[in-house]
């Protein structure tokens, strides 16, 4: 899909590691402290950001179109119509046009942010590569993503065109250790799969009681279900455990257990097989991998004034 030939359009340059510096000294703890306020008075904020950035990078690369108004922007897209947390970088890009005008751009922020989002709820920092631009487009038929009903082969294509490997799928799955997901999408596999009549038998049969209370088949499809149980606001390695249990409510994340080479990689990252990784450490990797997938350096972008819209 174009990856690689205009990952530097416009011919500027990669973002790299104190990109800003004095032009704008203070925008990591700027966009921190904003994103810090948002969380406290709504911790769904986390999450929500986290995959935001996600949404955002793997639509037209990472440059804010997901962030864009209007009637038939990306935001409108199904899947973007449960992403929250556009208040907090929308005030976080408020601040910074009175610190360091037309200086920041709203993709930046946005990857700043989903790194906050993890420090905040316990998961490990990394060092974020800056220098985004931000696109001029966004359309609502653009956002075609990875599913909740994905197969893993399907999981794996998605995120090798977008140049990411299957542990870098792995780890940043496992960003699942936060949030929620709605109940009209997880639960019609804790009731009746496939016309059964009966529960997906991959899950836990321990753990089906618990959602098909959470999740009543004629109760409100809008209400949220922990996608890591038992440590929905912590960043940590619950969530993979809780595959490797299969007590997961998507289905995308349940088959991570069933592929022998997804498989190794959750237990690699639990420690449980060598060569171990560290879940900490490789998210970060990941996330710093994933937040340049197909960044603007050049004429091909800008620095918006105001993230909901182009210049
Ligand atoms: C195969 C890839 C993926 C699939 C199929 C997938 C699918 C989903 C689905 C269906 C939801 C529930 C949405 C809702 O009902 O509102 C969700 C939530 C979430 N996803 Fe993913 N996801 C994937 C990868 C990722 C990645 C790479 C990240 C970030 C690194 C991520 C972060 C999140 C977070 C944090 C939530 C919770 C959102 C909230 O509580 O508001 N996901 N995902
Ligand atoms: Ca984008
Ligand atoms: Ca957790």
């Amino acid at each position: 899909q174009g990856n690689r030939g205009s990952s530097r359009g416009g011919g500027g340059r990669r973002p790299r590691v104190g990109y800003y510096g004095n032009r704008c000294r203070n925008v990591e703890s700027i966009v921190a402290s904003v994103v810090r306020a948002h969380v406290r008075s709504n911790p769904a904020n986390a999450p929500g950001i986290l995959r935001m950035h996600f949404h955002d990078c793997f639509v037209r690369g990472c440059d804010g179109s997901v962030l864009l108004a209007g009637d038939t922007s990306e935001r409108t897209a199904v899947p973007n119509r449960s992403l929250r947390g556009f208040e907090a970088i929308e005030e976080a890009k408020a601040r910074l046009e009175v610190a360091c005008p037309r200086t920041v751009s709203c993709a930046d922020i946005l990857t700043l942010a989903a790194r906050e989002a993890v420090v905040l709820t316990g998961g490990q920092g990394w060092r974020v590569p800056l220098g985004r631009l931000d696109g001029r487009i966004s359309q609502a038929s653009d956002v075609i993503l990875p599913g909740p009903f994905d197969p893993v082969d399907k999981q794996k294509r998605d995120f090798a065109a977008k140049t990411l490997n299957t542990i870098d799928l792995v780890t940043l799955v496992g960003g699942h250790t936060i949030g929620t997901a709605g109940c009209g999408l997880v639960r019609g596999r804790f009731f009746n799969f496939n016309g059964t009549g009966q529960p997906d038998p991959s899950i836990n049969p321990r753990f089906v009681p618990l959602v098909q209370n959470r999740c009543p088949l004629t109760g409100d499809a809008s209400a949220r279900v922990d996608l890591d149980d038992g440590s929905v606001g912590r960043f940590d390695t619950s969530f993979l455990r809780n595959v490797r249990s299969s007590r997961v409510v998507l289905q995308s994340d349940l088959v991570l257990w069933r592929d022998p080479e997804t498989r190794a990689i959750i237990e690699r990252l639990l420690g449980l097989r060598r060569p171990s990784l560290r879940f900490g450490t490789e998210f970060g990797k990941s996330m710093v991998k994933m937040s340049l997938i197909d960044v603007k350096t050049g004429s091909d972008g800008e620095i918006r004034r105001v993230c909901s819209r182009i210049n």
